[in-house]
């Protein structure tokens, strides 16, 4: 049977062979695992297990006496596991409690095919922290958005997610130094504990520098923050000093302030997670070396201390000479915050496009690696399904197929429509960051050859034309298929405003190439019909873009905007030309 586990695990031996599981079965849980998220999960998987019975299931943590037989076959690399299908049973052996997990998430893959394939899986991630950072400007995600990510971030092996939403006030000034009100509070433990049955570590991050002063008052205020957040469930807390001026950039003052935070919070509460920072210099093209603040951040913030980075600019992809610059001068392995598919500095676009860019040889250079997503919560998740694959293996990591999991992932029963639309809504356009994407590349050589024959020499190249205009057709029946369907409301909810835009697209691109053929033929009344057509199209979009997605930084909505929408206005323009000689 056809199928992929997700993310690509690092050893798979199957066979064509199955087993069905009897009615009857045991069920072991190892003492160690009493409580945890994997027994929640596995007795979820076997509902009704019997005291003994010829098939048994077992879990269990490297130690645990129920899977002593499997101890060699563990992987030695932390959250790894070893899982074991035959005719006899099943056997998931961890290297740690999140290992289990691990593996009885892979079992929930393998059950859930259509025959339960005798397998043995061994395997574990290449980067230690895999996940998300919700660090973007705009609307901060919702209580359903957020509880949704945490369950896909469980499914994917994903074990950090960072709370620091930049518009949220009692993150960032003025109220950073406030506890929650109530009901805020109430859902941050809802959210803490969705994350625990996930296995992933829920990071509380502050946003003090803008407003921070270097005094008692203010290092109390943060301290009894942090106690609060302590109180509401939180074990994992950050403090980012990005994106601010004035006296919260200083080097000695933050180290002071972390470090201080280190001994006397994080050592001192003994079941916190190490610390994490974000730098005010994140990024190598704004630091300044001669400054030394990087340095004194290496030289003088406890190593047990984690710094973000962003890479050589805000936004770029990660490779070696990446990390080659950056860990010498933090004397450690940076946690990698990458700036992808964040769109709060091209609101007006979609980012649904493959991953791609980043090194396959980093593995050993990054503590992590976090996505800063949209603020679309449920359409991030094809990026953040192929980042999931990508630092959990990189040596299998093949951004194409990962992508097209990704999106069937999403929508199963729609994979091929979705697959259409965000083939065309990936590019970002021109941006401050000057961070591109391949967008449309299936079809770019036949616009490319349509509208190299026309423009040249009045010619309509038929092939190129007849390739155009059939994608042009997938484009609307794709709109259409994703606008009626009820497969996954969230994701159809966030991006209805640009498949509706997509939609005029696909048919101001067939009416185009009406236009095109028109004038070829010298169909005069045809070509008058199209062309009003084409231009009330023109009209229909410039609507939308003037309606939906009105924000104060990239209003409107874009799509198909690297490729389709140019050639389409160029032949527009130029069968007008033509016409008018
Ligand atoms: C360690 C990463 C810190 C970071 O990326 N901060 C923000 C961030 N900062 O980048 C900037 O260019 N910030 C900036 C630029 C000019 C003036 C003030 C801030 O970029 C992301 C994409 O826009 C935002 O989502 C982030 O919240």
């Amino acid at each position: 049977q056809d199928f992929h586990l997700q993310p690509t695990p690092q050893k798979y031996v199957g066979s064509e062979d199955s087993v069905s599981i009897p009615a009857k079965y045991s069920l072991q849980v190892g003492a160690a695992l009493q409580g945890s998220a994997a027994e929640q999960l596995v007795a979820g998987l076997f509902p009704d297990a019997a005291v003994t019975a010829d098939f048994s299931v077992s879990i269990g943590m490297k130690g645990d006496k129920s899977i002593r037989k499997y101890a060699a076959r563990i992987p030695k690399q932390a959250e790894g596991y070893y899982l074991k299908i035959d005719k006899e049973g099943i056997v998931v052996a961890g290297a740690d409690r999140r290992g289990v997990f691990y593996g009885v998430q892979t079992l929930v893959q393998l059950i859930a095919l259509p025959k339960l394939p005798l397998a043995e899986v061994t395997d574990y991630p290449d980067v230690p922290y895999r996940g998300v950072v919700e660090g973007f400007y705009g609307v901060p995600w919702s209580r359903e958005a957020r509880l949704s990510q945490l369950d896909f971030y469980g499914r994917n092996k994903m074990n950090i997610y960072i709370y620091g939403p930049k518009d949220d006030p009692y993150h960032s000034s003025p109220n950073w130094r406030k506890p929650y009100p109530a009901q805020e509070a109430e859902q941050l433990k809802e959210l803490v504990e969705c994350a625990r049955r996930n296995e992933v570590l829920f990071y509380w991050a502050i946003h003090p520098g803008k407003d921070i002063r270097w005094n008692t008052e203010d290092r109390n205020l943060l301290m009894e923050k942090f106690e609060s957040m302590y109180r509401l469930g939180i074990r994992a807390f950050a403090v980012f000093f990005d994106d601010i001026s004035g006296e919260g950039t200083s080097a000695e003052k933050q180290v002071e302030l972390l470090n201080d935070i280190y001994h006397n919070f994080v050592k001192a509460k003994g079941d916190v997670a190490p610390l994490l920072m974000c730098p005010t210099e994140y990024n190598r093209l704004w630091t300044k070396l001669e400054g030394g603040y990087l340095a004194t951040l290496g030289g003088k913030l406890h190593p047990d201390i984690g710094i973000l980075w962003t890479g050589d600019k805000v936004v770029a992809c990660i490779d070696k000479p990446t990390m080659q610059f950056v860990n010498p001068l933090l004397k450690r392995k940076a946690f990698i915050w990458w700036n992808f598919p964040v769109s709060d500095y091209v609101r007006d676009r979609l980012l649904l496009g493959a991953v791609y860019g980043n090194g396959t040889d980093i593995d050993d250079d990054i503590s992590a690696f976090i996505s800063n997503p949209m603020e679309h919560a449920e359409a991030s998740k094809i990026a953040l399904f192929s980042i999931a694959d990508y630092a959990w293996n990189m040596d299998a990591y093949k951004s194409d197929a990962s992508w097209r999991r990704a999106v069937r992932y999403l929508m199963p029963g729609h994979a091929a429509a979705l697959q259409v639309f965000a083939s065309h809504n990936s590019d970002l356009g021109g941006n401050e960051h000057d961070f591109r994407r391949e967008e449309s590349e299936q079809i770019r050589p036949a616009l490319e050859r349509l509208l190299d024959a026309y423009c040249r020499e009045g010619k309509r190249e038929v092939a190129a034309a007849s390739a155009v205009t059939e994608e042009c057709e997938r484009m609307i029946a794709s709109a259409d298929l994703l606008l009626a369907s009820d497969e996954n409301p969230a994701l159809i909810k966030e991006i209805t405003p640009w498949l509706m835009q997509f939609k005029l697209l696909g048919e101001y691109g067939r009416e185009v190439l009406c236009m095109l053929a028109a004038q070829c033929d010298g169909k005069k009344t045809e070509l008058e019909k199209a062309a009003s057509h084409a231009k009330a199209l023109q009209v229909l979009m410039t609507k939308i873009d003037a309606t939906y997605n009105q924000n104060g930084f990239q209003p409107g909505v874009k799509t198909g905007s690297c490729h389709l929408k140019p050639a389409f206005d160029r032949l527009y323009q130029e069968v007008v030309r033509r016409t008018g000689k």
